[in-house]
């Protein structure tokens, strides 16, 4: 069996320091609620010093965590914040108390104006006291990747002989490179006499990107405990993503000898409800919980997934509850996406209608950032409205605007292929364009309703125009144009109504022929 690495999560403490991510009580327990779902081992509720909702939202974290998991409230070195912290974890049934105080140069000398001895004899004093309200302290070395190593050894020699049942060592800044952090960890572990009958924890940050590759690599040096936020959240750049760390260990579980007992299928449920909480969105192409951590939009992709999901998917989608790989129809798809897709919606072609439909949809795409089903049931509709054509638009034009008169400049092809060029005033653009319309098709109508609506979402979305005409006799047509641009959808819409009209005349008008010849 593989090591268990304990999963810390800080989202309701470290994550909740996000700018903008602020949390209330009640929020605060649905979250936690989640996390014990998902069977995290310990629960960093808060800092209960910090305020009196701070200090409710650790108590009831406590009281609904029950045996679940430890909960933890987070204090600094000081007498009054152990008390309080512990006054909030009192009817917690897994308490634990985090103490510490900053051990780098720069937090010695400048922030806690502290000699090295000073911070040991300070440090010893918190982890006892602590202890005499719960058995689990944790000892933070803040800012300890910024620490000379030497002090950094003793002032956790000093912190595991007072009482520490985990060390952390924070990269508080996350300054370091992985394989120097690591190397610190394994320094601690082969130097602090007692450390093997304590947890080593690591907390780091990602101000240059590599919070989770700093975990991972104390890991291999002999870390049992991770800090984590879900999202990532947490001061500055945020901290170790907690789907990142635990979905590479559950990859790489042989490798790193390390397993977690995270139930990873709640991974994406966690990461919606975080970001709906806080209001603060995943960016789309965040490992694991972005929306396109699983989605495909190039042709050569999409090809390779269909064929076989693992050509370029590590992860089954369904591992981490994100539901299922995504096929993104773009103007960088190919064949096999588009007829995937397709066959999907119901739709059989044979291979020359198909590649007339591919064309089309590759027009629509060069327009658009991405193609939605409506858009390709839209291309199907356009292309038998097409096929059923006798006049078709070459080209259309118009200038508007004020103060300009509504112009339309108008090429139209007849069954033939012969062009028909025109230009026309109207009171509006669509107005000018089926006047111009009706100087080359003459026939006699009234235009008894237009309609225009988006096919899609977004400003790039197609605009299907439905129009009706009603016939010198009375008889109605309607005609449908969609396009990205209204002014062509509305001039396809015109014609494929009067294409209409004319092709029902003309059926009549050879079954009169027809019946006149019977009758003689
Ligand atoms: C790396 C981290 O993420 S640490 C966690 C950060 N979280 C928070 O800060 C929680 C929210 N903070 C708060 O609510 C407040 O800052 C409190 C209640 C903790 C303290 O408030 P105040 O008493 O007004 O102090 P203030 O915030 O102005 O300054 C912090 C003081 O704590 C000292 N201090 C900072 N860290 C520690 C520590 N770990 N141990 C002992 N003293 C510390 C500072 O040196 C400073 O002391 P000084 O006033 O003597 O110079
Ligand atoms: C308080 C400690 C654990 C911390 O948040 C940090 O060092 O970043």
């Amino acid at each position: 069996m593989s090591r268990k690495i304990a999963i810390f999560d800080t989202t309701l403490r470290d994550g909740e320091q996000s700018p903008g991510a602020s949390m209330n009580t009640e929020e605060k327990l649905i979250i936690a609620r989640q996390l014990v779902r998902m069977k995290v081992d310990v629960i960093e509720a808060g800092f209960p010093i910090s305020s009196p909702g701070d200090f409710k939202s650790v108590q009831e974290i406590g009281r609904i965590a029950g045996d679940a998991c430890t909960v933890c409230g987070l204090t600094r070195a000081v007498d009054r914040d152990i008390e309080v912290a512990a006054e909030a974890l009192r009817t917690a049934k897994c308490p634990r108390i985090h103490t510490g105080l900053g051990v780098s140069p720069s937090h010695l000398r400048d922030k806690l104006r502290m000699t090295e001895e000073q911070a040991i004899a300070r440090a010893i004093h918190a982890v006892k006291y602590a202890r005499n309200f719960v058995d689990d302290v944790e000892f933070y070395a803040e800012d300890a990747g910024r620490s000379d190593q030497e002090f950094l050894v003793r002032i956790i020699q000093a912190a595991v002989k007072a009482g520490a049942t985990v060390v952390n060592i924070p990269d508080t800044t996350g300054y370091n490179m992985p394989w120097d952090f690591g190397a610190r960890i394994r320094d601690l572990r082969e130097r602090v006499d007692g450390i093997e009958d304590v947890t080593i924890s690591v907390h780091t940050h990602n101000d240059l990107g590599m919070a989770t590759a700093l975990a991972l690599e104390s890991v291999r040096n002999g870390a049992t405990q991770i800090e984590c936020t879900i999202n990532g959240l947490g001061e500055r750049a945020g901290n170790t993503s907690l789907e990142e760390v635990v979905m590479a260990i559950h990859m790489h579980e042989e490798a790193l000898d390390a397993h977690t007992d995270i139930v990873t299928t709640e991974l994406t449920r966690a990461s919606k409800l975080v970001s709906s909480i806080t209001g603060i969105n995943v960016q789309p192409n965040k490992a694991i919980v972005g929306a396109n951590a699983f989605a495909h939009s190039s042709g050569i992709h999409q090809d390779g997934v269909l064929k076989a999901r693992d050509t370029y998917e590590i992860i089954d989608p369904a591992d981490v509850g994100a539901g299922g790989s995504q096929i993104i129809l773009s103007a960088r798809s190919g064949h096999a996406a588009l007829r995937h897709r397709m066959g999907e919606l119901g739709y059989a072609f044979n291979d020359e209608e198909f590649e007339t439909i591919y064309q089309s949809f590759l027009e629509v795409a060069d327009k658009k950032k991405e193609v939605y089903d409506e858009d390709l049931e839209s291309i199907v509709h356009e292309r038998e409205r097409v096929s059923a054509a006798i006049w078709t638009l070459g080209a259309v034009q118009v200038s508007c605007g004020f103060p300009l008169t509504p112009t339309a400049t108008l090429t139209l092809l007849d069954e033939e292929g012969a062009e028909h060029k025109v230009c026309a005033f109207g009171t509006g653009p669509i107005d000018a364009v089926y006047k111009a319309v009706n100087q080359v098709v003459s026939v006699d109508n009234d235009l008894s309703e237009f309609a225009i609506q988006a096919v899609t979402r977004g400003i790039d979305a197609l605009g299907e125009v439905t129009v009706r005409v009603t016939a010198a006799d009375g008889e109605v047509y309607t005609g449908r144009g969609s396009d990205g641009d209204i002014v062509v959808s509305s001039t396809k819409a015109y014609l494929n109504a009067l294409n209409r009209l004319i092709s029902h005349q003309r059926e009549r008008a050879a079954d009169n022929a027809a019946a006149t010849a019977d009758a003689q």
